[in-house]
């Protein structure tokens, strides 16, 4: 199983690296693809992610663990404790989103990215994307709210663009004209 140790941490220069394609859905893309979607299931686990020392995250993309591939895992549970969102994407690309952004009123965080950076980090409201699965199905997913959010920070570690990139430097905590949080 993945644990923080296979996690690649800023600044190593793999997470400024703009992703391969994935060219051959082949075994070994696949069960690494499911082993990031474990990871991010077992660190929401809150004994699991305690016994090996998980932080919790709702995606990760492969360049997280090192690997040059276009393809990323996200798993959300509603308050029932069942997958509300569960995606393994291959070769995620977005085909068109929203003007207006929206914001997480708290900033994000990020596996990769140790220290705690303050800030809003804006982001489409809505947006579509389309990727290829594990079985090597084409499928369309048009996204909004909490999953928009989500989609976006993994889609940019695929571009090797970091969540703090989007923050204003010189008015970090200021929302954008027309954007509106994520309550
Ligand atoms: O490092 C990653 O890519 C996982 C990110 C994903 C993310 C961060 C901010 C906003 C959207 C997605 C974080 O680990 S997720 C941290 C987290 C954990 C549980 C619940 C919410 C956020
Ligand atoms: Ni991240």
């Amino acid at each position: 199983m993945l644990t923080m140790k296979d996690i690649v941490r800023d600044p190593d220069p793999r997470l400024r690296t703009k992703a391969e394609e994935v060219t051959d859905i082949d075994g070994e893309t696949v069960s690494q693809l499911k082993e990031m979607r474990e990871y991010v299931i077992n660190s929401q686990d809150a004994e699991t992610a305690e016994k090996y020392g998980l932080r919790p995250g709702v995606g990760l993309a492969a360049p997280q663990i090192g690997l040059n591939k276009r393809m990323l895992a996200i798993y959300v549970e509603n308050e029932d404790g069942e997958a509300e969102y569960d995606y393994m994407l291959i070769n995620p690309k977005v085909k068109s989103h929203s003007v207006n952004q929206t914001y997480l009123p708290g900033g994000e965080g990020c596996l990769s990215v140790d220290e705690d950076i303050e800030g809003l980090v804006h982001r489409y409201q809505r947006i579509r994307v389309t990727a290829t699965t594990t079985d090597g199905e084409k499928i369309e997913i048009k996204a909004k709210g909490y999953l928009a959010v989500i989609l976006q920070h993994e889609l940019d570690h695929l571009d090797g663009i970091l969540f703090y990139d989007h923050i204003d430097k010189d008015f970090p905590n200021d929302p954008k004209i027309g954007a509106k949080p994520l309550e």
